[in-house]
């Protein structure tokens, strides 16, 4: 599988702040891929880079072979003029463009329109693409009329795919949550992606709701778009992902299968810390048994929906919780 993305030396700062710190990794066509980490870890302020939002500081983002981040000048560093120019459109690719390129998203906290109806949500994603011209919109020509019923279809079909079965004509606001989460998922779906980021698509969401998330991100992926997930729901990332990339304090600390990541020293160390005596989980001890892989494997993941078992001593057990 060629890479979709490739994401090289991505570096955030916020002031002080390194927020992304030298993150590479790229996703492959096709496949299901998710970003762990820590609160914190840098993941949403990756994400918010690899899909334009934010200007990183440094590194490179490549999509489809075209970059998302562009190098600016020296000179211009130097007078100080880069977010002036950037906030041009100089220097830079904007969502909407990464978008049209073939990059959808959702995002952690709901961005829908909630006074609008659930099919006019999913049909904004598809006016982008609409050639119909400014007299034609205005006087409601036929051939408007015509790609509005075209992309009135579509949108339904959409709904259709991601399960949504109640009126479309209802407000998004007035529908439960998990149900704005499918919309969300729908209309970045009618952007017609190669890539999917979905930001904590699981968070609220209960037992049934995530089992059946979890069914469409695979139907997602058979259609031959390449999902990125952020999620604190391993039991979730550890069924559904096929490599998992971890974070903490803006680095990868991993990347491998769910395998490999569950047992990996450094990522089970970033998410326990240090035990009740202040000495960190290590290596030595995981592999003089003192603390097993497997516990803690379970200590990190809480199952699609079920209940975490903290390990006794940890910092997960004594905050109650394992995020
Ligand atoms: N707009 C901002 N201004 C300043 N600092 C920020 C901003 N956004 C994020 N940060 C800081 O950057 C770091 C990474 O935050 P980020 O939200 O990317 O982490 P995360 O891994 O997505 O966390 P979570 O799992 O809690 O969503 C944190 O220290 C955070 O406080």
């Amino acid at each position: 599988m060629s890479a979709l993305l490739e994401v090289t030396d991505l570096t955030l700062r916020f002031g002080g702040v390194k927020a992304v710190d030298g993150l590479s990794f790229e996703v492959r066509e096709g496949e299901i891929l998710a970003v762990i980490g820590p609160n914190g870890a840098g993941k949403t302020s990756a994400f918010n880079c690899i899909s334009g939002f934010y200007l990183p500081t440094s590194g490179s983002v490549v999509f489809q072979g075209r970059s998302i981040v562009r190098e600016v000048p020296r000179l211009w560093h130097s007078l100080r003029l880069v977010h002036l120019l950037q906030s041009f459109g100089f220097y830079r690719v904007l969502p909407s463009r990464v978008t049209k390129w073939g990059m959808a998203r959702t995002f952690q906290n709901l961005r829908l329109f909630r006074e609008l109806s659930v099919l006019d949500n999913v049909k904004t994603a598809m006016h982008a693409n609409l050639r119909e011209g400014f007299w034609s919109t205005l006087l409601h020509t036929p051939g408007y009329r015509r790609a509005e019923a075209a992309c009135a279809r579509e949108a339904r079909g959409w709904l259709d795919f991601v399960g949504f079965d109640d009126d479309e004509e209802l407000y998004v606001g007035q529908l439960p949550y998990g149900e704005q989460r499918r919309v969300e998922i729908a209309r970045a779906l009618a952007t017609s992606p190669k890539l999917l980021l979905l930001d904590e698509p699981a968070a609220g969401l209960n037992f049934n709701e995530k089992q059946a998330l979890m069914a469409l991100i695979r139907k997602v992926r058979d259609l031959g778009v390449a999902v990125v997930l952020i999620e604190h729901d391993m039991g979730m990332v550890m069924e559904l992902a096929e490599r998992i990339v971890v974070l903490n304090y803006g680095r990868e600390i991993a990347d491998g299968t769910p395998e490999e990541i569950k047992a990996d020293p450094l990522v089970i160390e970033a998410y326990l810390g240090v035990d009740d005596d202040g000495a960190a989980v290590d290596d030595t001890r995981l592999r003089t048994g003192a603390v097993s892989a497997d516990a803690i494997a379970a200590a990190i993941g809480d199952g699609a929906g079920g209940a975490s078992t903290p390990l006794p001593g940890t910092r997960a057990d004594q905050e109650g919780d394992v995020r």
